[in-house]
């Protein structure tokens, strides 16, 4: 049946417009958009005046932990938590058991995602073997399975040798390399921000240098070989100097903030809260500010979750022994919303080209737009809707969420993929 969602502000950055029309959905796609679109008999329609129709957002960084850590995630609840969160597309990292390190492991993510998911899963491969930093991964082999890109993400490859063959091996694919950058002797046993946060805990510090040297020896190493680079979870005043300098070289390099980096600093660790743990660790005023001006002046590209659910007998431990990680697809657009859109810092159509446009153009996921002859992968946004953030509510498997207790706005109401319903808040109604 098609459908019609009418009186919406469609936010398009493609086309530059941010204006009241009606969408008419055919078979998937978009058909029709106009000012105003006559209803007919055949026609659903669904009337979100006064809410916000934005492309479906698109998420390059989401760990599913499938297969091998059902316990934490699965593509099942994932995928739900995604489109609870607006996303209609979502890129897996290969950190699974088995590592997605070979054409088998993506064609069975490829395979549960069509079977169980609820959004479009764009898997990717690793860079090397067991992402153990040592032997490169069967990358032609990988991408002719499918992969949107590589990453050994929860690591870095820290042989230079290694990373160098990897990349002039990878580029005739054609596949991005997205960095975790860590300096994993530097690091050592270290958890949060090296500076006030390790002082004041007395846990151990992770360094800034650590994240810094690795963006810079990628940058050099993707200048060397023309890889295409992207640098994952920013997180520091220097790492964002780097990307800026290389950018302004001609390097062929982008770059990724999370919603916690952008929102939260080592002060929120002093509660020993071990929601708050996280690689890389939240670090201080200063960078957070330098990340926010970065994802203003475009040095930084995107918003990505970074989503990293742990199941909750893992993460209630002390702070130490507690896994790296957080959950985020369910509420990164409205904590972006209620802070930095409401603050002025971000405009909704700069969210919309950080968090759907742009991560699309970065992987050419041909996603991410809202105009006639396009996929209908839509959400429904609703500024005014303000709710808190509750665990019950969670419908991912990580509930290791630190913006819990937050009161929220800029809620999604109505997610749709390929023109179908994936989500709908309770509450909203889609009509008949
Ligand atoms: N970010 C995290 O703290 N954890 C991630 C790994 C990663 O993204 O580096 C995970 O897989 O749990
Ligand atoms: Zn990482
Ligand atoms: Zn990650």
């Amino acid at each position: 049946m098609k459908k019609l969602i009418k009186n919406g502000i469609v936010v398009d950055p493609e086309r530059g417009r941010k204006e009241k029309l009606d969408i008419l959905i055919e078979n998937g796609k978009i058909v029709r958009i106009a000012e105003k679109i006559e209803e007919t008999e055949d026609v659903k329609i669904i009337d979100v005046t006064g809410k916000y129709v934005l492309p479906g957002l698109v998420d390059l960084h989401v760990h599913l932990r499938e297969p091998g850590f059902e316990h934490k995630e699965t593509i099942a609840t994932g995928t739900r938590a995604a489109a609870k969160g607006g996303f209609t597309s979502i890129c897996c990292m290969p950190n699974t058991d088995p590592v997605a390190d070979n054409p088998s492991v993506i064609r069975y993510i490829q395979h549960r995602s069509a079977e169980e998911g609820v959004i479009r899963v764009f898997p990717i491969g690793a860079i090397t073997k067991g992402s153990k930093g040592e032997e490169i991964a069967e990358i032609g082999m990988l991408k002719e399975a499918g992969v949107v890109a590589l990453s050994d993400d929860g690591r870095t490859v820290m042989n230079s040798g290694v990373m160098r063959r990897a990349m002039e091996y990878a580029t005739p694919f054609d596949l991005t390399f997205i960095t975790h950058c860590e300096d994993h002797n530097l690091v050592d046993n270290g958890m949060v921000n090296e500076g006030y946060a390790s002082m004041m805990t007395g846990l151990p510090g992770y360094p800034a240098e650590a994240e810094e040297i690795i963006i810079a020896r990628d940058i050099k190493l993707a200048e060397l070989t023309g890889a295409k680079l992207h640098i994952a979870h920013v997180t520091t005043k220097g790492g964002v100097e780097l990307i800026r300098q290389a950018k302004a070289r001609g390097v062929s390099i982008t770059a990724e903030v999370t919603p916690h980096h952008l929102v939260l600093c080592e002060e929120d660790v002093l509660s020993y809260d071990t929601n708050f743990k996280v690689n890389p660790p939240l670090r201080s005023k200063e960078d957070q500010a330098a990340l926010i001006e970065g994802l203003q002046d475009g040095t930084i590209d995107i918003i990505a979750t970074d989503h990293a659910p742990h199941a909750y007998e893992e993460k209630m431990v002390e702070f130490q022994w507690a896994p790296f990680g957080i959950a985020g697809l369910e509420t990164a657009l409205p904590v972006i919303i209620t802070t930095l859109v409401k603050d002025g810092k971000l405009s909704l159509m700069d969210v919309v080209k950080k968090m759907s446009t742009k991560p699309a153009q970065i992987l050419d996921l041909s996603v991410g737009g809202i105009g006639e002859g396009q996929e209908a992968d839509l959400v429904v946004v609703d500024l005014e809707w303000e709710e808190e953030v509750r665990v019950k509510d969670l419908v991912s498997k990580g509930k290791n969420n630190p913006f819990i207790g937050w009161k929220l706005i800029g809620w999604p109401v109505m997610t749709m993929v390929k023109g179908k319903i994936v989500y709908q808040r309770s509450g909203f109604n889609a009509g008949n």
